[in-house]
């Protein structure tokens, strides 16, 4: 559809945009990147006709850009327009209307039914027919993108062209602007757009360029793009990528100047010993990563709370039960993690362990009232039964990678594993050592201060910390509710 070859060009003396080629798809969302005075809008300029380039070539549907008159590209290219202060006397539908002109032939430029439906379809896409009559002045900068919007589809261009389309909207316009123009573009229109917005940009783009300086740094897919020291080398600014949750696309997380922070010690102090729960109030929120009944998943968490319940506690409406709970006790939803047992406060055991640079704080209840073996077959169930369980916390005093999460829930997992054993706890309907219980949680927090951990397999200082504090405190636990249940 587009196809720019060793293109060249600027402002009189000095090249801005230098040899710069890559061609679009019909039906292709493409992304342009690139800090301020990059070169973007110069390259945009030049794909729209606006500026001429020194040199290089730009064929518009394989014939040169120069073979079309002004109003034969407009039937193809439409750019969205920039506000200019003339245009706030007009109404939105003669705003709109101005994109028809490229259609409109013969000496008295007659406005047809086309014409009309044309920009009718352009506003209702748009959301703009409500205020059709109203002039542009009375409308919010978001509103006015939008006329512009309908202005250029209303010129039924097959490329769009836009230079930061979402300035000026709301979350949920841009939102609706962007899920617009991909639906557009499965319909066939082709959109090459600026972005400023690298998460936006690798949201919904099939492909981006990234300038640097008048050239091509990148040119690929969203994961080809946003990696850390392709951005680093462009903006000079520290980001972290990250998965989106739901859509396969990498995200960046700008990473601001931190002053120097002081290490934190989790340690046995920092343990609340309330009747039905124990609780831990670390002074900084720590890095989690867990399985609890609240706060589950990845989180910055400032509360741990691990809370008694009867052997008979209805599991039914378990979630809102808890999150009642929880919040009726003075814990804040969104910043706490949360586990429920049914073995006693009083049989929590707990551990700390150094190893080198690093240490962790762990606390364990261990009740096994739901012993399995997971390695042996069996029917499955999905809803949790009854509350007898292994809640597993390991704090640590370090700054950990995420391999070092996941690697720390393993090796807390083996030594549980390695405890259950060397216990001789039996799963009752196989009779064969237990592996775990079949509602056991875990939780990994970290400080992230101090020293950097990479790992935390079993033989890393990490590693050794984490699975000699686990097997330690399960231990304890276990031979406490086992001493008190013989004395019941
Ligand atoms: N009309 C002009 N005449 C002379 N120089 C210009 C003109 N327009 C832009 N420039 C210069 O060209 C360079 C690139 O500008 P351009 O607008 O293409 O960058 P951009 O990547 O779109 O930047 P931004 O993100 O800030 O919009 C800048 O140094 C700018 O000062």
């Amino acid at each position: 559809m587009l196809q720019v070859n060793e293109l060249s060009g600027g402002y009189g003396s000095g090249l801005i945009v230098r040899g710069v080629s890559f061609s679009v798809k019909q039906g292709e969302l493409f992304g342009i990147l690139g800090p301020n005075g990059s070169g973007k809008t110069t390259l945009l300029n030049m794909i729209s006709g606006l500026t001429k380039p020194e040199s290089g070539t730009i064929f518009v549907k394989d014939k040169p850009i120069e073979s079309y008159t002004p109003k034969e590209l407009a039937r193809v290219v439409a750019v969205l327009p920039q506000m200019t202060s003339s245009q706030f006397a007009y109404t939105v539908k003669e705003t709109v209307s101005l994109g028809r002109y490229a259609h409109q032939t013969g000496f008295f430029k007659s406005w047809t039914d086309e014409d009309e439906t044309a920009v009718q379809e352009a506003m209702d896409q748009t959301g703009t027919s409500l205020f059709a009559e109203k002039p542009l002045s009375a409308l919010s900068g978001g509103e006015r993108q939008r006329v512009f919007l309908a202005q250029a589809l209303a010129q039924e261009p097959e490329i769009l062209l836009l230079d930061e389309p979402t300035n000026h909207l709301d979350l949920s316009f841009q939102k609706e602007l962007l899920d617009l123009l991909k639906k557009m573009t499965t319909d066939g229109l082709t959109v090459i757009s600026i972005f400023h917005d690298l998460n936006l940009s690798s949201l919904y783009c099939d492909r981006l360029l990234l300038m640097d300086e008048g050239r091509i740094h990148t040119i690929g897919s969203p994961a080809d793009i946003m990696i850390e020291q392709h951005i680093h080398d462009v903006y000079d600014t520290n980001v972290q990528k990250q998965a989106h949750p739901e859509v396969p696309k990498p995200q960046m997380s700008l990473l601001p100047e931190m002053a120097v922070q002081e290490d934190v010690d989790i340690n046995e102090q920092f343990l609340e010993r309330h009747g039905d729960y124990l609780a831990i109030r670390p002074p900084v929120p720590l890095k989690s990563l867990s399985s609890g009944v609240i706060g589950a998943g990845w989180g910055w968490r400032s509360t741990f709370v691990n809370r008694h319940v009867d052997q008979n506690y209805n599991m039914d409406n378990f979630e809102e039960e808890a999150a009642a709970y929880f919040e009726e006790n003075g814990f804040d939803l969104n910043e706490t993690v949360g586990m429920m047992t049914a073995v006693k406060m009083e049989d929590a055991a707990w551990r700390k362990e150094t190893k080198e640079d690093v240490s962790v704080f762990v606390v364990a209840t261990a009740g096994v009232g739901n012993a399995v073996d997971v390695t042996q077959p069996r029917g499955s169930w999905k809803e949790k039964v009854t509350p007898g369980t292994i809640n597993i916390w390991v704090f640590v005093n370090g700054k950990l990678s995420e391999e070092a999460f996941v690697q720390g829930l393993m090796t807390a997992t083996e030594a549980k594993v390695k405890a259950l054993a060397d216990a001789g706890v039996q799963d009752p309907k196989t009779g064969t050592i237990a592996t775990g219980t079949s509602t056991d949680s875990m939780l990994i927090a970290a400080t992230q201060r101090g020293a950097y951990q990479q790992f935390a397999g079993s033989i890393t200082p990490l590693g050794i910390a984490i699975g000699r504090a686990v097997y330690v405190a399960v231990t304890e636990s276990l031979q406490k509710t086992a001493r008190r249940k013989a004395l019941l």
